[in-house]
Parts: C-alpha cells; structure tokens; sequence
C-alpha cells in the first residue's frame, strides 16, 4: 500500500504551494489517472512520490515504511520497487534500444558496472525479453535516434520493465504522441500493469483515455485534491470543476 499523508510541497520562492495537504492512499493493482489542468500539481505530485521532488511536509509511506524519514542511501532499493515513465522518454539517443533498455538494470547493479557497462548473460537475456515484451525485438540494436515517438516510449517501458518495478509512475507519457499512438501505449501500459500486478499512477491530459483505461481517477486544482472516484463518475460536473 502507497499512502499519502497531508502531504505539502511549496517550491522556494514561491507564494503558494504546489500542494495543498493531499492525503491519498493507493492499493496494488489499481490503475490511476491524474487529472488536472496545466499547474494544477499533477507533476509535482508524482515527482514527490519516488522523492524526484522533495516534500516540504507530510509522508509517503510504502508497505509500512515512510519513505520521508530514510536517509537517501537507503532510498535506493525502495526507489527501485517504483519506475518513471516520462513526456521526453529520458533515453540516451545515440545509444540502441538494447543499451538503452539495459540502463533500467543500473538501480541494482555496483556503480563500476554500469561505469563499465559490464552486463551478465541474464541481464543481456532479462532487456531482450523486456523488448520483445513492448513489440520492439526487430529495433533492438537500432539506436533511439533513429526512432518515432510511440517507439522511443516503448523503449522507456521496457527500460522500466528491467527495474522490476512494482509501483509505475508516469510524468504524461502520452502527451507528446497522437491520439492513435497514445492509446497504444496506454493498451500496452494496461497489459503490463494487469500482467504484473502493478500500482499504477499516470498523469494525463486526455480525458477520455483517463476514463477508458483507470480504475480510479484523482483530479487536482491549485494544488487541491479535488476528486477522487471512479472514472465513470467524471460527468460534466467533475469535468467542469477539474477544467474552469
Ligand atoms: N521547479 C519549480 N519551481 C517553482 N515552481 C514550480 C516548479 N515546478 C512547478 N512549479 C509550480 O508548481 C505548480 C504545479 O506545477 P506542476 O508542474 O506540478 O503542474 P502540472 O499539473 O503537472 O502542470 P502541467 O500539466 O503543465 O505539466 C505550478 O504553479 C508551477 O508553476
């Protein structure tokens, strides 16, 4: 269980904050969408819960450990149960699929390793099948570069299946890609999801994706928790509030 208490980040300088006392709690196996309009503290909301984003007060607690209270060396092996997928992808262009889907390994491995770029057979064997498992086994020694968007997202995900996560977070990965390619990367993240038995939290902009694909939608105004259902209950009213 991923729970949420009072939690409050306000940026330096800022005259408000990004968040305002949410308290959420989430369970394995739900798929959720965050909704909200531009600044409404989708992001920040996601970034603070692998401490991409630091809070400014409340807790994160993950199966029974507050995340806010662990010293940063001990953060690793929690930060690894939880991967990002993000807008940009974040991937190395001139590197391959292969190399690229591999870095997903580096959380667990000694830093000489991954300085060295010394890889087992398992490892090897784990990205190869990660690839194939995001449909990219024929671009796997193609370098990202040379890829679309919808492929280059691909690649985080299988970047991300490395991690063996059990917490998917994602910062909009749809929102640079059209509408047919964005839903194929939500019917992938969705076969993942129900495969692995993931919690899930996505921000989107999509509407209509967030309502087809969650199992619960959260919706955030200036920093306020301001709906927490299900999807078939974002009528035109939620929509109204989410979106004036
Ligand atoms: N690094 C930062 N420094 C200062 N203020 C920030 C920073 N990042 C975000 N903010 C502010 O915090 C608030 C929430 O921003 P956030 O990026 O979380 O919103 P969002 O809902 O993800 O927006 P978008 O959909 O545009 O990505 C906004 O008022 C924003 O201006």
């Amino acid at each position: 269980m991923l729970a949420i208490s009072d939690l409050v980040v306000r940026y330096p300088k800022a005259d408000e904050n990004a968040l305002n006392h949410v308290n959420l709690t989430f369970k394995k196996g739900e798929f959720v969408c965050v909704l909200g309009k531009s600044g409404a503290g989708k992001s920040t909301f996601i970034r603070t819960i692998n401490r991409l984003q630091p809070l400014t007060t409340g807790n994160v607690t993950w199966e029974g450990t507050n995340l806010t209270e662990l010293p940063e060396t001990k953060m690793r092996s929690f930060r690894s149960d939880m991967v990002m997928i993000f807008q940009h992808f974040n991937l190395i262009p001139r590197m391959t699929v292969f190399q690229n889907t591999l870095t997903g390994s580096f959380g667990k491995r000694p830093t000489y390793k991954n300085i060295l770029g010394l890889f087992s057979e398992e490892e090897q064997r784990r990205a190869l099948e990660a690839i194939k498992e995001v449909g990219l086994e024929k671009h796997a020694n193609k370098r990202v570069e040379a890829l679309s968007g919808g492929q280059k997202q691909r690649v985080g995900i299988a970047r991300a299946l490395l991690q063996d996560p059990k917490i998917l977070l994602g910062d909009e990965p749809v929102a640079s890609l059209d509408p047919t390619t964005s839903r194929k990367i939500f019917e992938l993240l969705k076969r993942i999801h129900e495969e692995r038995e993931l919690l899930s939290i996505i921000n989107i902009h999509d509407v209509h994706l967030a309502k087809e694909f969650a199992t619960r939608i959260v919706a955030f105004r200036d920093g306020q928790l301001i709906f927490d259902g299900k999807p078939n209950e974002v009528d035109d009213h939620v929509f109204t509030e989410v979106y004036q």
